[in-house]
């Protein structure tokens, strides 16, 4: 045993030419694997990719989902209890993770007490680009608009806080962590403070691989665990222009606030790991993504649904949207225990959301899936 335990942190450190190095939950042969999982999926932040890692983590290993109905918690209602399916009072469940607003007491009837609480944020600059190509059936305020920029231009022309989707148009992350309008702005940090206690790691979307190498140690998970496509992204979408990202972070100033506190608190965890041993790690994991990649897909990338042949590898098309939204085809001819692991890394959420409700409502196991 090579570790001296850190006063702060209660982990062990292992000295890197002075340097104190973490030692890995793994390294130090101590930790357990967390398997009761709260991940609150803010919308159009990267949470699908991590929804996958999450769905096939726990159907490997036969964990039960606290499952919405149909796809989403009853949004954009606050969650409640009983929007899950098979819900008793009483009764737990190991790993929660479509869309709701959050709501933390209803949350902690479904959910055991030592769950482990993580979410995703990214900046509104160009998340407010994302929601804005992909709700504009959704969010009346962004149906109404021509364009993003003529939106941008006159907001409050076309947005009404009580129109359709209207939590989907103004501060939407804010909105899905289940934050209350603060009357102030001098209230804004003691609700972020309070809230990170709740969630001791929020991931970037934009350091993405890092931020999944800090979680698989947090969770205490095997590398292969956190090999992820992306998933649910545009085709031919243009990156929003300087002046567009001003104004979006400017229409959504809660969720810039947001963004700000956990990007600055992503940088903290970051350096607590260590930053030269995370990017050596994400460097591996991007190396490892691209094998699979082109092990797996046709095209060894992501294509337009119109080009995968298996339907349930199609991702689901909003209505409306500006640009298309990409899948993955499979690369035809991989044996069959290859097919099935590179299937579960290319299904888009709603068919894997179906698949693990069959598994655990008892029609099928979900094995009639593993030939797509
Ligand atoms: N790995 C990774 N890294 C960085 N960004 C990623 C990643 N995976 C997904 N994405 C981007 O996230 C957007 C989709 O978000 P969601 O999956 O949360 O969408 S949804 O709310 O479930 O519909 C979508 O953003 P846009 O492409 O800007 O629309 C994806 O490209």
């Amino acid at each position: 045993d090579f570790g001296v335990k850190h006063p702060n942190f209660g982990v062990k450190y292992r000295d890197f030419g002075g340097i104190p190095v973490p030692l890995s939950r793994h390294d130090a042969a101590r930790c357990r694997p967390v398997s009761h999982i709260v991940f609150l999926k803010t919308h159009k932040t990267g949470g699908s990719s991590v929804v996958n890692v999450l769905s096939r983590y726990g159907e490997s290993r036969q964990l039960r989902f606290a499952l919405p109905q149909r796809y989403q918690f009853r949004y954009p209602e606050p969650f409640r209890a009983e929007s899950v399916r098979g819900f008793r009072p009483g009764e737990t469940f190991d790993i929660i993770c479509h869309h709701m607003r959050f709501s933390p007491t209803e949350v902690q009837r479904v959910m055991p007490n030592d769950s482990f609480y993580f979410s995703i944020v990214r900046d509104p600059g160009t998340q407010g680009a994302s929601a804005f190509s992909y709700f504009r059936a959704a969010a009346a305020a962004f149906r109404r608009a021509p364009s993003l920029d003529a939106f941008l231009a006159a907001p409050r022309r076309f947005f009404g806080p009580g129109g359709r989707g209207a939590g989907l148009a103004r501060n939407p992350q804010w909105f899905d962590f289940g934050l209350p309008e603060p009357a102030a702005a001098a209230e804004v940090p003691a609700l972020l403070a309070r809230l990170e206690r709740r969630f001791p790691l929020v991931l970037l979307a934009e350091r993405f691989d890092e931020s999944l190498v800090l979680l698989r140690h947090r969770l205490c998970w095997p590398r292969a665990a956190v090999d992820v496509f992306a998933h649910n992204t545009r085709g031919g979408a243009a990156a929003p222009t300087a002046a567009q990202r001003r104004r979006l972070r400017a229409w959504n100033a809660l969720d810039w606030a947001l963004y700000s506190h956990f990007n600055r608190s992503f940088w903290r965890h970051v350096q607590r790991f260590g930053a030269a041993r995370l990017q050596e790690e994400a460097a591996e994991l991007r190396r490892r993504r691209r094998r699979l990649q082109e092990r797996c897909l046709r095209g060894a990338g992501p294509v337009p649904a119109a080009a995968i042949a298996e339907p349930r590898l199609r991702p689901f098309q909003p209505p409306g949207a500006e640009h298309a939204v990409l899948g993955f085809a499979l690369r035809p001819g991989l044996p069959p225990a290859e097919r099935r692991r590179c299937g579960r890394m290319a299904l888009p959420e709603l068919p894997y959301t179906d698949l693990l409700a069959r598994r655990q409502f008892g029609n099928g196991n979900g094995t009639e899936w593993d030939d797509f």
